[in-house]
């Protein structure tokens, strides 16, 4: 069986360093080509890469997506920054080039994953959600990718339960004291030495608080799901959102 053919943007980064590694070690990849932010994309082309992993950056990843997309380069995404405009855009340039799939996914790691089905599970239950989102100083964005996407499922679960705002007598605070709202949903960002990736989603009911929390406590933890993304993609034309979607089937269909 021929081996698949894989690029990576922003290979120098913390994130690119370690799929760099992970594509050498696997057996069914080829490692074609390392990409940094002064290397022009038609590498991607000369280099004859099927599939593109992109690492980089908010302000890089649209650019980086066009060229993939128009020249038949699957496109496995981890990098943040995503907006209902963005991904608009992506799936008009997905429309003209049949075939070429693209996984946007927001976090990578299976317990990351879990974390948001099972606040999407727990959302109908509680009238209170909030999330805390812990990550290393040297993030660009705010709040993560993950956490956004999160409170977008927890505001649809609610949505379909009939839940209204949720209660909050604050009618003085400073700025960002009430964290971002997103959604509807409180969204609070800590940068802190030490930390790589964390989440905790709090719900609050009467007289009982669930906390769903995960850690990636270094980047291998996102790896399985990088290489996972690169296998599977090439067979599911279109965009994918989540990496739920690649999974088994039913492997978490938790309302099954
Ligand atoms: N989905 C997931 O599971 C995860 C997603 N992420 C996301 O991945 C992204 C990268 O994170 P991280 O590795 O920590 O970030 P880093 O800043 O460590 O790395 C980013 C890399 O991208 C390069 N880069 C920046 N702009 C461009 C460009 N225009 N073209 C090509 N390369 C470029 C940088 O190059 P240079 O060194 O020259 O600046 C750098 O090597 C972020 O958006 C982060 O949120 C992170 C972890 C997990
Ligand atoms: O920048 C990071 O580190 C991470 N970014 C992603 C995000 O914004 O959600 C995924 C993970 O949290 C690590």
């Amino acid at each position: 069986m021929s081996k698949q053919r894989v690029a990576i943007i922003g290979a120098g980064g913390r994130m690119g360093v370690e799929a760099v590694r992970a594509v050498g070690a696997a057996d069914d990849m080829e490692l074609v080509a390392t990409l940094g932010r002064n290397d022009k994309l038609e590498t991607l082309t000369e280099a004859g890469a099927e599939v593109a992993v992109d690492l980089t950056h908010p302000d890089a990843v649209m650019g980086n997506l066009e060229f993939c997309v128009r020249h038949g380069i699957h496109g496995v995404v981890g990098t943040t920054g995503f907006t209902d405009e963005r991904l608009a855009t992506l799936r008009g340039w997905l429309a003209e080039a049949p075939g070429v799939g693209v996984l946007i996914a927001p976090n990578f790691s299976i317990g990351a994953v879990l974390t948001m089905q099972f606040a999407r599970q727990a959302a109908r239950f509680f009238e209170s959600a909030e999330i805390v989102e812990l990550h290393h100083p040297g993030k660009a964005d705010a709040p993560s990718g993950t956490a956004t996407r999160t409170a977008e499922m927890v505001a649809e679960a609610r949505a379909a339960a009939g839940l209204g705002p949720q209660p909050d007598a604050t009618t003085s605070a400073l700025d960002g004291a009430r964290g971002a709202v997103v959604a509807g949903v409180p969204v609070h960002s800590v940068r802190l030495s030490g930390l790589v990736a964390h989440q905790e989603v709090l719900f609050g009911g009467d007289g009982e608080i669930l906390t769903i929390r995960h850690d990636s406590m270094n980047r291998g933890s996102f790896m399985p799901g990088v290489l996972l993304g690169i296998r599977r993609i090439g067979g599911v034309p279109g965009l994918t959102l989540g990496l739920e979607h690649l999974l088994d089937p039913h492997s978490l269909d938790l309302d099954g």
